[in-house]
């Protein structure tokens, strides 16, 4: 069964005209010069992607990459340049802090102008009215204007409303940063209620551990440019190590391959994985069993001494385990061929949950050749539940000491 898509995304692209007058008087003093003193700034290029209904996409990227303004053309609240972006469904956006609000309206004045410009009813709002002022907890507000809330509170009540309108598709910029730790846990529980129920969500967040928990897929935007699609733990390894590094890499093996015959990069890791029999995307180890890890890699010609490196990574692509074969003192083949290089762990000391595992394959100098974009994962699995990466060996016991009764 194909998923219906909500967002469909194509050739987008969004240019902003800065002005480089800064004062009134230069810009007096340089009247008719105005052209001169333009420029233009391409905040998205070239941006394609659907979104299939009931996903959960993480826009991702350092400062100023153009999360937001992606954000904001999916939701309609700015125009591409060119290029379309179509919607399915009703949509509920919280983009900007107070974006939808009036300041000098009460919360109340404002939970019905905002649920009804997000196509509520009249009736409907009355209905919704009391949930939405209970899940925002700033009931003893609602009657103040809105200029007066403090910025958690704003996210509050937009969240509120947002959540309490029935949308089938909701945007998410990094407001929600501003709630307060408790109020965030509530609207992370509220997303995953979302989730749950099959409706789509759209989010900015500098926060790993959000995407992690919450994406099943991320875009890493950088410049302005789309320069990853793919799952959480690829894309927050991308965003961690850089994409440059990448880019490099494959740079890197287009000029090797020009000195050779074949077009692919000269040195390619092929496969980093756990050896079991599992499915590719099943591969589980119990804590405390013993784990092989095989690294295979294909050499087109010679190559300078390698070093092959393995590293475990969390679900927010944060390495917690590197080994490469220089500390082991391994020599590693460098011809030309297919290798093999075997990683026999004893004991695996990792807590229970999801791991993932990537590779890197370097000279001795520390030039990386090939890296392992995409990891394979694997989970660990134990009888006793306990929170965190590592696992260890425990036996409690208790002591007390009795007290004298005393009188
Ligand atoms: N209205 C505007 N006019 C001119 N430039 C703009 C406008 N809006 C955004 N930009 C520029 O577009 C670029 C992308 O901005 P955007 O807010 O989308 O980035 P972002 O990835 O969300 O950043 P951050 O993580 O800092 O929120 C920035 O360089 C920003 O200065």
């Amino acid at each position: 069964m194909t998923v219906p898509t909500i967002v469909s995304v194509s050739d987008v692209s969004k240019r902003f005209t800065l002005h480089r007058h800064k004062s009134l008087k230069e810009r007096i003093v340089n009247r008719g010069t105005e052209r001169a003193h333009r420029e233009d700034f391409w905040a998205l290029r070239d941006i394609s992607f659907d979104i299939p209904s009931g996903s959960t996409l993480g826009l991702v990227g350092h400062n100023g990459s153009g999360k937001s303004t992606l954000l904001k053309v999916i939701g309609g609240i700015i125009e591409p340049s060119s290029g379309t972006v179509r919607r399915r469904g009703r949509m509920a956006a919280l983009l900007e802090l107070g974006a939808g609000f009036h300041p000098d309206l009460t919360g109340r004045e404002n939970v019905y102008l905002n649920a009804a410009i997000l196509g509520l009813t009249q009736k409907e709002i009355d209905r919704y009215f009391d949930a939405i002022v209970d899940f925002s907890g700033i009931e003893p507000f609602i009657d103040t204007q809105v200029k007066f809330y403090s910025s958690g509170m704003y996210v509050r009540l937009a969240f509120a409303v947002a959540v309490h309108v029935n949308p089938d598709l909701l945007l998410v910029d990094e407001v929600l940063a501003v709630g307060d730790e408790p109020f965030q846990a509530k609207c992370m529980d509220k997303i995953e209620e979302f989730q749950r129920e099959g409706r789509t969500i759209v989010v900015v967040s500098h926060s790993a551990a959000q995407v992690a928990r919450l994406c099943d897929r991320v875009v890493v935007m950088n410049h302005g440019e789309m320069v990853f699609d793919g799952p959480p733990a690829d894309g927050l390894h991308v965003l961690r190590f850089g994409y440059d590094e990448q880019r490099r890499i494959d740079s890197l093996g287009e000029e090797l391959a020009l000195g050779s015959n074949s077009h692919q990069n000269p040195a390619m890791i092929t496969d980093v994985s756990i050896v079991s029999d599992q499915p590719a995307d099943k591969k589980s180890v119990a804590t405390g069993d013993d784990m092989r890890v095989s690294f295979s890699y294909e050499l087109t010609k010679s190559h300078p001494p390698l070093v092959a490196e393995i590293s475990i990574e969390t679900p927010e692509g944060e390495p917690i385990y590197r080994l490469n074969t220089a500390d082991t003192a391994t020599v590693i083949p460098d011809t030309a061929g297919q290798h093999v290089i075997d990683f026999a762990f004893a004991r695996v000391p990792l807590g229970v949950g999801e791991y993932s595992l990537r590779g890197n394959l370097e000279t001795r100098e520390g030039v990386s050749l090939d890296r392992s974009l995409s990891s394979s994962s694997f989970s660990v699995t134990g009888a006793v539940p306990s929170t965190g990466y590592l696992t260890m060996d425990v036996e409690v016991a208790t002591r007390s000491d009795t007290l004298n009764p005393t009188g």
